[in-house]
């Protein structure tokens, strides 16, 4: 049967990159991405603007909508303190499958908890079946018409705290223009844009912060 994309990344990592160093791992699925086969991770570019919100939130609990291959999976979780922990939603089994097996070669699967489902299924387990209070840093980067219903989502079932920092990707390309607007427009969000560029392209692209004012 033919190898999927996902599975020659993960192949490409578990040949080429140093087994328990997440940055081995992030370097060499970009590495893979910028020379043999594009994917859609968030990449070392977008990836900077990533750590950075990471560090600003220092989250003890961070929400992670759209795994893929897990590459921000790793990006994200290398940053995390002692304790703290990463829930990464997947709703496509190949991913998550893909996923798993990348987290666990980086390390970091002490900190990561990989979950397999739609976003809208599972935000509303968050409280009582993985015993989440609120959420101090959301990463979305499933599907750009998924951003504003789960935002409002995250909102009704109480999961954000004042000062919660949400990050957007693909704010230009493919484009989130309900999502921009909604947290825009809503006197509940204090938002930052951070122009960059497509992953592994000289195409324009942007992240988006909207930070909870509760
Ligand atoms: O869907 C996504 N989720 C998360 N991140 C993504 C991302 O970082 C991307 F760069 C793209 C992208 C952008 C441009 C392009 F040409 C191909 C894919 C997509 C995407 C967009 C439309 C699709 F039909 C399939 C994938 C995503
Ligand atoms: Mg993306």
């Amino acid at each position: 049967m033919n190898q999927s994309k996902e599975q020659r990344i993960l192949n490409f990592v578990l040949q080429n990159a140093v087994r328990g160093d997440p940055c081995s791992v992030m370097d060499t699925i970009d590495k893979y991405c910028s020379q043999k086969e594009w994917a859609m991770n968030v990449g070392n570019e977008k990836g900077l603007i990533l750590d950075k919100t990471v560090e600003e939130a220092n989250p003890s609990v961070a929400l992670e909508l759209g795994t893929y291959c897990g590459y921000s999976a790793v990006r994200i979780s290398r940053l995390l303190k002692a304790g703290a922990r990463l829930l990464t939603v997947e709703f496509n089994p190949e991913f998550a499958a893909i996923a798993k097996q990348m987290i666990e070669f980086a390390g970091v699967q002490d900190k990561v908890k990989l979950l397999e489902g739609p976003s809208e299924e599972i935000i509303p387990q968050l409280k009582k079946k993985y015993e989440v209070d609120t959420l101090d840093f959301v990463f979305l980067d499933h599907w750009k018409d998924r951003y504003t219903p789960d935002t409002i989502l995250l909102q009704e079932c109480n999961l954000l705290r004042k000062g919660s920092i949400l990050l957007a990707d693909n704010i230009i390309f493919p484009g989130a223009p309900d999502f921009l607007n909604y947290v825009r427009k809503s006197p509940h969000f204090k938002c930052t844009n951070y122009p960059s560029h497509l992953e592994y392209m000289q195409v324009e692209d942007a992240m988006e912060k909207a930070v909870f004012l509760g």
